[in-house]
């Protein structure tokens, strides 16, 4: 049992984050164990998933509060592998209210074949899901980075980069970091940023 303060604000947050699971895994977003969803409540407290759960399965006890370094409020709690880049977005950021983590194959693919350290996404429509883009004659940046299981290390090279990130970034053969003011706003923006990569994917594999 979590030492959890559950009110109607958390009540909300955990049903976003269980949601939201639900719907990553049915876009094949979040294999096996794979992925982390987290959101901030209007609080300041934020709730995480719990490391090593199924995303697509999760209940209410799969979501944990973490504080805003990322240690889990009750200590018995075992809070996601990489809680840092979550609290690391929250802290650049008072405005993000949503985070999300997901490894898909585009994702995963894209990442690991690029020989540059971004992926441009220039000429599409879906672009304008981005706040501030108002036309499809445009060309945005996705940021790469090497993985690391060396996660507050990771955190540490993505963290000079948060301030030019118009679309979330990628992490080299792992998945991708996503975020919105909230839940739906971050869900929206991976779901259209998966699109641009499953887009970018399609149109390599047609020139091979
Ligand atoms: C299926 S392995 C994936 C993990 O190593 C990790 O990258 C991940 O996304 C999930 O870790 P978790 O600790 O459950 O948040
Ligand atoms: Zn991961």
């Amino acid at each position: 049992m979590q030492n959890l303060k559950v009110d109607e604000s958390w009540g909300n947050a955990s049903r976003q984050i269980v949601q939201a699971g639900q719907r990553m895994d049915q876009r094949g977003w979040v294999p096996a164990t794979a992925g982390n969803l987290s959101c901030r409540l209007p609080d300041g407290r934020i709730a995480i998933t719990r490391s090593g759960g199924h995303k697509g399965f999760l209940t209410d006890s799969d979501v944990i509060e973490i504080t805003p370094d990322g240690v889990p409020v009750d200590p018995a709690n075992r809070a996601s592998a990489e809680t840092l880049l979550h609290t690391q977005l929250y802290a650049h950021d008072p405005a993000i209210g949503a985070v999300l983590h997901g490894h898909s194959v585009a994702a995963t693919i894209l990442s690991m074949d690029e020989p540059s350290d971004a992926i441009t996404l220039a000429g599409y429509e879906v672009l304008k899901v981005f706040e501030g883009q108002t036309t499809h004659d445009t060309s945005l940046e996705l940021p790469l980075f090497h993985n690391d299981q060396d996660i507050a290390r990771l955190a540490t090279v993505v963290a000079p980069k948060l301030v030019d990130m118009r679309l979330g970034y990628l992490i080299r053969g792992h998945g991708v970091y996503v975020w919105g003011k909230d839940m739906f706003t971050a869900l929206a923006r991976l779901e259209g940023l998966e699109f641009l990569l499953a887009c970018e994917l399609a149109r390599l594999q047609k020139k091979a």
